[in-house]
């Protein structure tokens, strides 16, 4: 049994979903399961449908539109105006439309995921219909039931145990009669509200799904050759690595490579499933395959850019040194904001830390930070992470850039600068 994976990118239009359907095709011969993300850029849409709709902004009815008016193009260009799946789509646009009707509830991230969710229930619902228009026997699939989590909207934990038993007593009867399409980076809680699994999740949907199935292997299909050493969006040199294992995928993945989401390789590791990472437009292409026993020798070093990073320096109010009492209170102020840190350093007398810019979450901190502590901070900084590094790379990558914080081991080196 295999499990695939595409993204946005890979069904941002109805030439994408004719091009999965060519490689659905191809892969006739095996049970299939295949876990879909939101169209093309629907999630970040969707996020500022949220924020308008929290705030009670003007613009929601707008926001709202464009993003149906985007659906209904592409479904235009598939299906014949009578095909049931406008219906589908429409019905699953309805639980947006109740929630927009009445007054915002207080929880954001509870709203966040009610309503954010919507893009991959409407994409899995027309690439499910496109599969059966042509021809490719498909069943949809609510993820929702069956991938289990607690209730921390926006981040939700996976609960195993119970997710393998509902997935182990159902989807396998179902791949054998035919594909299974479902979602990927939603889960359902016990009280059947929906969360999500954190950006970019749907990449783990496909491990969590692979694992608890004991599938041959996952493949994420990509607009990319398979992994590079570097995102060809900001260089242009890059190459290809051919295998990685399991341990490198996770270092790359940890610092921030964004091709695959980080909590995706842990369990195939544990479960020993290869997974390969190919190009959406050339399906015969090897890509990259992550195994256990991957090999690469690193013939250029692994760069890793982080974009939107704030670099905040805190001190005790009193000027006395930072401690272990500062420390774990300054954790535990990044924690209840949900803030994951990237680099961090202490001195003497202040520490500075390095994260993601989520403008909500970054004033609720400076807000709790407030009372104990005097912060400074600097946006709009990057991160860049090398591993295997030469001396001359380091430095070439700095070039005309000021530094503002640098922290260099044996095989890695970070340096945050704007
Ligand atoms: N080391 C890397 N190798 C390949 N692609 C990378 C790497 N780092 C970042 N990327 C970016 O990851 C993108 C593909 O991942 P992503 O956008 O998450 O795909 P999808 O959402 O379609 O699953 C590429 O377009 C590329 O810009
Ligand atoms: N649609 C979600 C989940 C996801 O994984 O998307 P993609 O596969 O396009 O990165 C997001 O954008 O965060």
């Amino acid at each position: 049994m295999l499990v695939f994976k595409f993204g946005g990118a890979s069904v941002k239009n109805a030439e994408g979903i004719i091009n999965l359907g060519k490689v659905v095709n191809k892969y006739t011969g095996n049970q299939l399961l295949i876990v879909v993300s939101a169209m093309g850029k629907t999630t970040n849409a969707l996020e500022k449908l949220t924020k308008a709709y929290f705030n009670q902004a003007d613009d929601v009815n707008e926001i709202y539109e464009e993003i149906k008016q985007y659906h209904y193009n592409i479904l235009f260009e598939l299906f014949d105006s009578t095909d049931p799946v406008f219906d589908e789509v429409a019905n699953t646009f309805v639980e947006i439309d109740w929630m927009l009707e009445d007054e915002p509830h207080d929880d954001y991230d509870f709203i966040y995921d009610q309503i954010v969710s919507v893009g991959e229930l409407v994409s899995t619902r027309i690439v499910n219909a496109y599969l059966n228009k042509i021809n490719l026997k498909s069943q949809w699939l609510d993820v929702r039931g069956y991938i289990h989590t607690d209730n921390t909207y926006r981040e939700g934990v996976v609960q195993w145990h119970k997710t393998k038993e509902s997935i182990l007593h159902h989807i396998p009867a179902l791949l054998e009669k035919s594909i299974v399409v479902t979602q990927g980076f939603l889960g359902g809680t016990s009280e059947n509200f929906t969360t999500t699994l954190g950006r970019e999740g749907s990449d783990y949907t496909a491990s969590i799904l692979a694992s608890c199935l004991n599938a041959e292997s996952v493949t994420t299909w990509k607009d990319v050759p398979g992994i590079l050493n570097a995102d060809p969006k900001y260089f242009e040199d890059t190459i290809k690595f051919d295998e990685l294992s399991y341990t490198d995928a996770i270092e790359m993945t940890y610092y921030g490579a964004t091709v695959i989401h980080p909590k995706t390789i842990k369990p195939l590791q544990n479960a020993k499933i290869p997974l390969l990472v190919k190009p959406f437009n050339d399906p015969s292409a090897a890509g990259t395959v992550i195994k256990e026993d991957g090999h690469n020798n690193f013939a250029k070093p692994v760069i890793i850019i982080k974009q939107s990073q704030v670099l905040l320096s805190l001190s005790a109010k009193d000027y006395s040194f930072i401690s272990e009492d500062h420390l774990s209170e300054i954790f535990r102020l990044f924690a209840q904001s949900h803030i994951k840190v990237n680099v961090m350093q202490t001195s003497a007398l202040s520490f500075s830390v390095c994260f993601d810019h989520d403008e909500d979450r970054f004033k609720q901190l400076l807000q709790s930070l407030s009372e104990g502590f005097k912060a400074k901070y600097n946006s709009g900084l990057m991160l860049i992470t090398t591993r295997h590094y030469t001396p001359a790379s380091l430095k070439e990558l700095t070039v005309g850039k000021t530094v503002l914080l640098e922290q260099v081991s044996r095989n890695t080196a970070q340096v945050v600068v704007r």
